[in-house]
């Protein structure tokens, strides 16, 4: 959070008086009380500033008002502030309960026993005779707290996952039911379901917890090829949204694929190299959707493929595509099965009516079974004694740290007053997440490790 302008940063935790001031007018609109519930220390271990203002609808509206002014703002859904899945509360309790900073209290109480130890040498190696292998055990003592924080930053992430949400987005050809699953996952009628192929043209957003995780899940735009401006707008943002998700669903109708297949046609709603880019991907899965269809509805002989997973490997193109290729015939064929990275031979793909609800519940928990497995969430629930980095500016501090440290292995005892500014970069670096590193840490260490002055 930043302080505009002179505005001062309240004391945390303290009830304040304080003027409240348009950000762009500078206009008084009350005379009101703050507090600052600083983060982690919060109820949803961000930065939260509770206004008291009076209640007449005029200031009330016109604080709003103020508020929406200010970037990234925006008004809470309702319950939306409250809302915590059971992933994010586990992590917050045990942040709050100071596990995390108590190991990055560890990680700076080794850089700056390392430190003492090169100071040491710096102000007193000269003149007074102190023990050897001081710089050694100093390198040490670096290079252990450099294997602890390439462990911490070995994560793949999960901690911001798990604070930010794990992006889902749904895609597929237009009609086969996208908008319907986000319904069903929102449990209400977020999106508009018609059908009329083409309805959603644009991303809708919105986030939801799926099996205790918190997934912002990503509706989009049918992909098939249109002359239509605006929709082709919306199908290259539903790329884009697709290929930036950690994760993503494909929707297709069960009949039309089977159809499809069994004229050996492909998919030909959505002929375009990206689509077969996108279905391919490591972490794209399948819902076969319209079941209900295909169970009242005669079908052409061959009889129906039973099994769902063969129906989607049948989907992926059995080689690497030329940019510009769009034989939309070469998906029918099957690739094998040896071919495949290993991630595809777990169970991908699942068969649904979201009219009927038919098979609903297999696949919710199926999914949430996926995200707990892929994002590792299960490891990090259960794992109290490592650290979650629940912020992308943590993982920076821990590999500037990581930087400093690796620049000071290179030096050489001849090095030392280059090697000891290396290991306070490293020092401030991990300070900056835990409360800044003073002049006092080390000359404390620099006497208690090598009695001077007693
Ligand atoms: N019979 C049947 N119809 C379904 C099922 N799921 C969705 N539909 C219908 O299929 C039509 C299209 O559904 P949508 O959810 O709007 O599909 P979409 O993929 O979002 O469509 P676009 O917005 O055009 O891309 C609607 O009329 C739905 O009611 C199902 O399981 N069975």
């Amino acid at each position: 959070m930043t302080w505009v302008g002179k505005l001062r940063e309240p004391t945390p935790w303290k009830l304040q008086r304080c003027r409240i001031v348009h950000p762009e007018s500078g206009e008084t609109i009350d005379d009101g009380l703050v507090v600052h519930f600083k983060g982690p220390k919060s109820f949803t271990s961000e930065d939260v500033v509770e206004l008291h203002i009076h209640s007449g609808r005029a200031v009330i509206s016109a604080t709003l008002s103020a508020l929406s002014k200010l970037p990234t703002f925006r008004p809470a859904e309702p319950g939306e502030f409250t809302r915590q899945t059971e992933g994010q509360r586990r992590v917050a309790v045990r942040a709050a309960e100071g596990a995390t900073k108590q190991k990055f209290d560890e990680l700076r109480a080794g850089i700056i026993s390392a430190l003492a130890k090169v100071e040491a040498l710096i102000d007193f190696g000269e003149g007074e005779e102190i023990e050897e292998g001081v710089y050694e055990d100093a390198k040490s003592r670096a290079q252990k707290v450099l294997d602890t924080i390439q462990g911490y930053l070995n994560d793949h992430r999960r901690g911001e996952l798990l604070r930010s949400g794990i992006r889902l987005a749904i895609f597929g050809p237009p009609n086969a039911g996208k908008s319907s699953l986000l319904n069903f996952l929102a449990q209400r009628e977020a999106a508009i379901v018609t059908p009329i192929p083409g309805t959603t043209r644009d991303i809708l957003e919105l986030s939801l917890d799926l099996g205790g995780l918190p997934v912002v899940l990503a509706d989009t735009a049918g992909l098939r090829k249109t002359e239509d401006v605006v929709e082709r707008i919306g199908i290259e943002r539903a790329r884009k949204a697709v290929e930036s998700a950690d994760i993503s669903i494909c929707v297709l109708s069960f009949p039309e694929v089977v159809q499809q297949q069994q004229q050996r046609n492909g998919l030909d709603s959505a002929a375009s190299s990206h689509w077969r880019e996108l279905i391919s991907r490591d972490n794209t899965f399948f819902l076969f959707n319209k079941s209900d269809l295909v169970d009242s509805s005669p079908m052409p002989s061959p009889p129906l493929p039973s099994d769902v997973e063969t129906l989607r490997l049948s989907l992926l193109p059995s080689e690497p595509r030329q940019e510009g290729d769009i034989a939309d015939r070469d998906l029918t064929i099957a690739p094998k099965l040896d071919a495949l990275p290993p991630a595809a031979m777990t169970v991908k793909a699942w068969k649904v009516s979201l009219a009927t609800g038919d098979g609903t519940e297999e696949f919710l928990e199926g999914f949430a079974e996926v995200l707990r497995k892929r994002f590792g969430m299960d490891d990090i629930l259960s794992d109290a004694a490592s650290p979650v980095i629940t912020r992308s500016r943590h993982r920076d501090h821990l590999q500037s740290a990581k930087m400093h440290l690796e620049t000071f292995l290179e030096y050489g005892p001849d090095d030392v007053v280059f090697a000891a500014e290396e290991l306070r970069y490293a020092a401030n670096a991990i300070g900056k997440v835990t409360g800044a590193i003073g002049v006092e840490d080390i000359l404390d260490a620099v006497f208690r490790d090598f009695c001077i002055g007693k």
